[in-house]
Parts: C-alpha cells; structure tokens; sequence
C-alpha cells in the first residue's frame, strides 16, 4: 500500500517567526497564527492553539529561539537574565505533559553553554528535536503496527496525530502504520469531550488520509469494547510516571477499565520525552484542571442550564497495571512496572 501522505504540521519555523495552525478552528477553518515572542507562544500554549505532549515541546523548543533572539538583541551583554525568566513562564503555561518541561529545559542547558549570538545554535537544536520526533513516530508507527495482528480493528482517544506531535502521530502513527500494512478493519475514534480533540482533529486527519474513521460519543466506548467490535485500545500520553502509570486525556482510565474488563488489549504510545523517571508514580503528576465553561458550553454555545458548576480536569491517570504495552521509539515494555521503564531508559 502506498506510503501515506505526511502533509500535515501543527507548526513551522520561519524567518518571520513560528507559524502555528490555530487548532482551535479545525476542521472547519485552517488558519495559521504567526508568533514572534515567547510569551504569545506560552499563550497559545494555554489556549491550546497547539496541544498535544510532544507538538507542545517541539513548540517550546522554538519558543525559547524567539526569546533568545529577543533578549540578545535587547541586551547582547546581558541576556541570559531575560532568557530565564521567559523560559520560567513558558514551562508553566501547561502543568501535565513533561516534554513541556523537558524542552524547556534541553533548550536552556544549551543555551547558557553559548558564547556571543545564541540564536543559530539553538535553532539548530529546535529544528534537531523537531526532527527527532517525526523520526521517533515513524519507528513507533512500526514498532507498535507489529503488535496488531491482521484483521483487527482499533480504538483511540484524543488526537495523537501530525497535529499532536512534530508529524506523523504517536498512537494515530501506529493506526497509521497499521492501516499502511493492511491490517486494520476499522478505526473507531472517541469525540472526546469537552473539547473535542478525537471528532475536531483526530476524523480530520485520517479523512485527509483516507483512512476510514467512525466516530462514537466517549460514553459509547466501554459498550463497543462489550460488542466485541474492537481488539484494541491506542492511545497517546502527556506523562508516563517511572512505575509505568499514565497520564493522557480524560477519559482514557475509563477505557483501560472497560478493555481490562472485556478482554481488549491497551496500548500507549509515546516517546521517550514524555518518560517522566523522575517522578515515581501518577499520583505525583500534575493535573491539569480547566476552565468549568469548556465542559458548560460546545461551540462557544452553552449546554448546560444557567447556575450549573462544572468539574474539567484535562487529563486522567492509567495504572501500568491496565496497560498491555508501551510503545516508545526506544523500545517496547510490555505489562510496564518500574524495573522495566528504567531498563528502557538507560
Ligand atoms: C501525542 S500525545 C497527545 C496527548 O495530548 C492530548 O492532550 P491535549 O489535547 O489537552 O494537549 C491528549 O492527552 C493526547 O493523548
């Protein structure tokens, strides 16, 4: 079957600044904003104009090249100052995917090493990580289609895909992969309330790749799981804790009880930037609640009646015992326990 196409990217670096696909107006407008300071990136970081664990890293990792030019042409005698304290408020603008922090971090290592002009070395390694990751989905994309045995068909939660990652995706890569290998009968995509990341983004992808996709309300998944109509469930992470545990969107927990219960393996896929061995387990990660009007409204119209409160954490917590395999560009672990995420990360 032939390669898919790989057109999609949720940003791109230019001479003008970082362009970002405004995520929030898909599918039913592409716009694209450009940036050209590292505050507006760590707001539309916030805002969610990009999401997605490893495309927020990627997007930090130019942020910091805004801001090093910034402050180097500010103060070429004195910029480091200005540098860090950018680099502070970009790594607070969203608590639970690491990579954020991970970028943030690889980036300012970097760049206090430097000498003189600051900015092309760390476009260079902007661009380099970015590459890496679209590298990093291609492998996982393999490595994870290999574990799908001919005539399954697949769930996923979220949007793990180009739009979510450098390109390519992380467990839309594997679906991708999958599809690319004739094994899959069906993808079947959760909407994934409240902000619609599998019906907005996830369907817009795999339409402009021909990839058949059904979507169901996230409420329906455990119920398709009981039909018998899926043999796995794909996602992606935000954090994975060193025991294994898994941090990923709301709703993803849900999924892991109801395939453990009806026999559905789980599969998550992420790369190596989102292994957090640093913190033991996953009531250590951070999670992120949201503003009460996202679960309130849809399309900027209300849904609930006038008064009502509303509870918006934006991810969830996945034990590592209700996870079959972790899929990484490093390697596979499969039932993941501490010893094992260690080994893989050596
Ligand atoms: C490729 S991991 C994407 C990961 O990020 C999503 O969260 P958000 O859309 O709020 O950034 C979701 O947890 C996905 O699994």
């Amino acid at each position: 079957m032939e390669k898919l196409h790989d057109a999609i990217r949720a940003m791109a670096w230019t001479d003008a600044g970082l362009e970002l696909l405004d995520q929030r107006k898909l599918p039913l407008a592409e716009s694209w904003l450009v940036l050209c300071d590292c505050a507006s990136v760590a707001r539309a970081i916030r805002d969610m104009v990009v999401r997605g664990a490893p495309a927020i890293g990627i997007t930090a990792a130019y942020a910091a090249v805004l801001a090093a030019r910034e402050r180097y042409a500010r103060q070429p005698s004195d910029w480091r100052t200005g540098f860090a304290i950018d680099m502070q408020n970009l790594a607070q603008s969203r608590p639970t995917a690491v990579n954020l922090v991970w970028a943030v971090e690889r980036m300012q290592q970097l760049a206090f090493s430097l000498n003189g002009n600051p900015v092309p070395v760390l476009l260079s390694e902007a661009q380099a990580i970015h590459e890496q990751d679209i590298a990093a989905n291609y492998t996982m994309g393999e490595r994870g289609a290999a574990c799908i045995d001919d005539g399954s068909s697949v769930l996923t939660h979220c949007n793990t895909g180009s739009l979510a990652t450098g390109g390519y995706g992380t467990a839309l890569g594997v679906i991708r992969s999958a599809w690319s290998d004739n094994k899959l009968n069906a993808v079947y995509a959760d909407e994934t309330r409240p902000w619609l990341q599998g019906a907005r983004l996830t369907a817009w992808e795999l339409v402009q790749d021909s990839i058949p996709v059904t979507l169901l309300v996230d409420g329906a998944a455990a119920w398709l799981m009981q039909q018998g109509r899926v043999q796995w469930v794909i996602v992606g992470s935000d954090r994975i804790a060193a025991n294994g545990d898994v941090a990923n969107k709301i709703g993803t927990y849900a999924a892991a009880v109801a395939a453990r219960h009806h026999g559905v393996r789980f599969m998550v896929v992420a790369p190596s930037s989102t292994v957090d061995m640093g913190t033991a387990c996953g009531a250590d990660i951070p999670i992120e609640m949201r503003a009460e009007q996202e679960v309130l409204s849809a399309g900027g119209q209300p849904v609930a009646a006038n008064g009502a409160q509303a509870w918006n954490p934006a991810f969830d917590i996945t034990p590592a015992e209700l996870i079959d395999v972790i899929v990484t560009e490093r390697g596979i672990v499969e039932h993941p326990d501490t010893v094992k995420m260690r080994s893989l990360m050596v």
